[in-house]
């Protein structure tokens, strides 16, 4: 059995690249990172470190590599044949990988068994986005997305920066969940132990963004305004750890109401998460988890996805707000371009402008006055 994973950074090698492994997958990396790759090509194992209580070691072999910037036909030829195929590498960059998955369907045997792909990226349907990215490069063969069954999935495990000192080794929380849809597979899902199969993903990625990652992005901007540069160091502040817990207890109700989850489970859930974000040993940058303000910042993410929800359900989302009013600040951080364009657009366009282009939030929505007023607010300070 062959997975080829797209995106051989914190995620590919420290939780998705195990988990198939660990499933008895031969692995081929595909990346676009020229030293990474002929490092893994050198290699015939790296370690995925676990790091914090009842952290363990787990060596990882039986890999090849791929550059598809050097070497795209190579890329191609490895999905054409693969089992599954897997991405990391970040939502925004679906749309780069997508035509070599279209390419790799059109040359597909026609014996071999539907490839199975998933995206595991942080955002909702990232594999339907996926998908429809396909469709479109394959223009008038479409017939070929039949060579292949796409599952959308929710994938958690905290992987900081890597230590450059590490080389190919990873350093991970002991932590981690990855949840696939299992309609698309009509009763015949494929075996990977470390994965759960769910009837429903909505209720699984929801909880997860929502809460894993509001609460992460919310310490990451507020801790960093308060002069954190470590995700423990900011959620260690009093003051910060009360902003995320305010903001979480909005998105707790939000999701019990939507999706019937039992309060104290969720509350469970949200303690859970806070004390992840506490492990002294992950060291994780505030500028990590901060990154890309301008798609955390989108309609359908961490922030504005439920804070829009619950103003439409009359409840005036005042610390979700606090914390968008943060992530409007994350400006000046060094090798993050959506930064340096967020704080052009603060410059440049005005309030109402900056809701429609950053956030997009529809016009007449219950949200908007707050919105504008605090975008106006943090322009005004600026
Ligand atoms: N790190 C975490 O804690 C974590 C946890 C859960 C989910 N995620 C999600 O996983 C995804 C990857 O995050 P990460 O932290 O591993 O990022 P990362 O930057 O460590 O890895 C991304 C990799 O993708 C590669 N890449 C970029 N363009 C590519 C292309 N066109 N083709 C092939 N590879 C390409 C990069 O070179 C890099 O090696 C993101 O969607 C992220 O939100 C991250
Ligand atoms: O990867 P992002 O940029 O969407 O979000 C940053 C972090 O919140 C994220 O990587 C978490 O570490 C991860 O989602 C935990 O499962």
């Amino acid at each position: 059995m062959t997975a080829v994973h797209f995106g051989a950074g914190n995620i590919g090698r420290g939780f998705i690249g195990l988990l198939l492994h660990e499933a008895g997958h031969d692995l081929v990396f595909v990346d676009v990172n020229a030293p990474l790759i002929e490092a893994l090509s050198a290699a015939d194992a790296y370690r995925v470190i676990e790091i914090g209580p009842g952290g363990r070691d787990t060596v990882v072999t039986g890999f090849r590599a791929i550059n598809s910037a050097d070497d795209r036909d190579a890329a191609v030829a490895a999905v054409a044949t693969a089992d599954i195929a897997t991405t990391a590498v970040g939502p925004t960059v679906l749309r780069f990988i997508a035509p070599v998955i279209a390419d790799a369907l059109r040359a597909r045997p026609a014996h071999l068994a539907p490839l199975i792909v998933m995206a595991c990226e942080n955002a909702l349907q990232a594999t339907d986005a996926l998908r429809a990215e396909v469709e479109q490069a394959l223009g008038d063969s479409s017939e070929a997305l039949d060579r292949a069954v796409f599952a959308n999935t929710a994938v958690d495990r905290i992987v900081p920066t890597a230590d450059p000192t590490d080389g190919l080794d990873v350093r991970v929380e002991p932590f981690c969940e990855w949840a696939i849809e299992s309609a698309p597979f009509a009763g015949s899902v494929p075996s990977i132990p470390g994965a759960h199969f769910v009837d429903e993903l909505a209720p699984y990625i929801e909880r997860k963004l929502f809460t894993v990652n509001t609460g992460h992005a919310a310490t990451a901007y507020v801790g960093r305004l308060a002069g954190a540069t470590t995700v423990h160091e900011a959620i260690g502040m009093p003051a910060v750890r009360d902003a995320v817990d305010a903001a979480l207890r909005e998105t707790s109700a939000l999701l019990v109401a939507r999706h019937g989850f039992d309060a104290a489970t969720q509350d469970a859930y949200r303690e859970t998460a806070l004390r992840r974000f506490a492990n002294d040993a992950l060291a994780d940058p505030v500028e990590r988890v901060g990154r890309q303000p301008l798609r955390k910042l989108s309609r359908h993410e961490r922030l504005i996805e439920p804070a829009a929800a619950l103003a439409e359900q009359g409840v005036h989302p005042v610390a979700l707000l606090e914390v968008v009013s943060a992530a409007l600040q994350f400006v000046g951080v060094a090798g993050d371009p959506e930064s340096e364009e967020l704080a052009q657009l603060l410059a440049r366009q005005s309030a109402e402008e900056i809701v429609d282009t950053v956030t997009g939030l529809e016009a007449g929505h219950p949200l908007r006055p707050a919105l504008v007023d605090r975008v106006a607010a943090v322009q005004r300070a600026r």
